[in-house]
């Protein structure tokens, strides 16, 4: 079985505003709540591309009962540790540019922590878990390496899309995939990063740190494969971008839901990208037919 995680699941209000002016009075030209947060998004896509997961995490709240329900009516597997608190709502503003706002996410007591931690108890090594998103602050700093014990301890396979020390110190143990942007690399070394031999160069460092495939997503131009084989550029299909929330989300679906089945690292790199491409020019994350519709024109060259 498949699981993801989301330790700080949200509602994504979308607000599109076609003239923003800071300070005075906005209208939206329309708006869009979609569930959301990482693991979810990973969920929600490898539903449509016909993979069953199961999603895990902290749930609350009336948020969280508008993600319940949205995934229960698309028929995708949870089962949430219920919190107190209410699950946040991030805002996506659409105007000449995409700003999102994050919330911090709602206090997870030590009873709602644990509990989550021993659903890790039943993994078996069969199973992978995907492992995504920020941490509400209140779980403690090493929760993410509690888990993967837990998870690694069972011999399941498991992939990390998160930031800083936790993504670093997730590496020792082998996941099967990490996949930072442009940006989460720079970060991770203190360090700006122009050419694409600069991006491998830092990418290669996550493979020589145990993880076992790297993707650098690169937004609008496309994303580089590292693995232990070569290194890999891919190229975006064209397309009208309209919501590139939840495009890493999905291009980690794309890639997992392929390689556990091809256990070919090229071949999922590119339903990765097509994944990706699909649901920046969609609305809400993509539709199977739009990811397929694409895959044919994604290019990958060995570089
Ligand atoms: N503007 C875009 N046009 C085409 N494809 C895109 C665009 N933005 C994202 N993608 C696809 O989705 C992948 C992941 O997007 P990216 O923005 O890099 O990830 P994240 O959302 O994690 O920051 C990209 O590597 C690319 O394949
Ligand atoms: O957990 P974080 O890092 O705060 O991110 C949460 C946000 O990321 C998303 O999962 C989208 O992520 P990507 O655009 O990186 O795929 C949103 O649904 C959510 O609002």
């Amino acid at each position: 079985m498949i699981y993801t995680i989301t330790l700080n699941p949200s509602i994504d209000y979308v607000v599109p505003v076609k003239e923003l002016t800071i300070g005075k009075l906005n209208y939206m030209e329309n708006d869009l709540k979609l569930p959301g947060g990482k693991g979810i998004n990973v969920s929600r896509i490898l539903k449509e591309i016909n993979v069953e997961t199961t999603a895990l995490g902290f749930i609350g709240g009336f948020t969280g009962d508008f993600i319940s329900d949205w995934l229960e009516k698309d028929r995708v597997k949870t089962d949430f540790i219920p919190i107190e608190g209410d699950t946040r709502i991030n805002i996506k503003l659409k105007s000449d540019a995409e700003t999102e706002i994050n919330g911090q996410g709602p206090v997870i007591t030590n009873a709602e922590a644990y509990q989550l931690l021993t659903q890790m108890e039943s993994a078996e090594s069969t199973d992978t878990f995907i492992l995504s998103g920020s941490k509400p602050p209140s779980l403690p700093a090493n929760y993410y390496s509690k888990m993967i014990e837990g998870i690694t301890g069972k011999e399941a396979e498991f992939v990390i899309d998160t930031t800083g020390e936790a993504l670093k110190k997730a590496l020792p143990y082998k996941p099967l995939l990490v996949k930072p942007n442009q940006h989460e690399l720079e970060q991770l070394f203190n360090v700006q990063l122009y050419t694409t031999e600069d991006i491998s160069h830092y990418g290669k460092k996550l493979l020589e740190a145990g993880a076992k495939h790297v993707i650098v997503s690169l937004a609008g131009d496309g994303a580089l494969l590292i693995t232990k084989d070569g290194i890999y550029k891919g190229i975006n299909p064209k397309g009208l971008v309209k919501n590139s929330v939840g495009a890493g989300d999905s291009m980690i679906a794309g890639f997992v839901g392929d390689y556990l089945v091809s256990h070919d690292p090229v071949k999922a790199f590119k339903m990765g990208i097509a994944s990706g491409s699909a649901t920046a020019f969609s609305n809400d994350l993509a539709k199977k037919e739009e990811i397929l519709s694409l895959l044919p024109q994604v290019e990958v060259t060995s570089i």
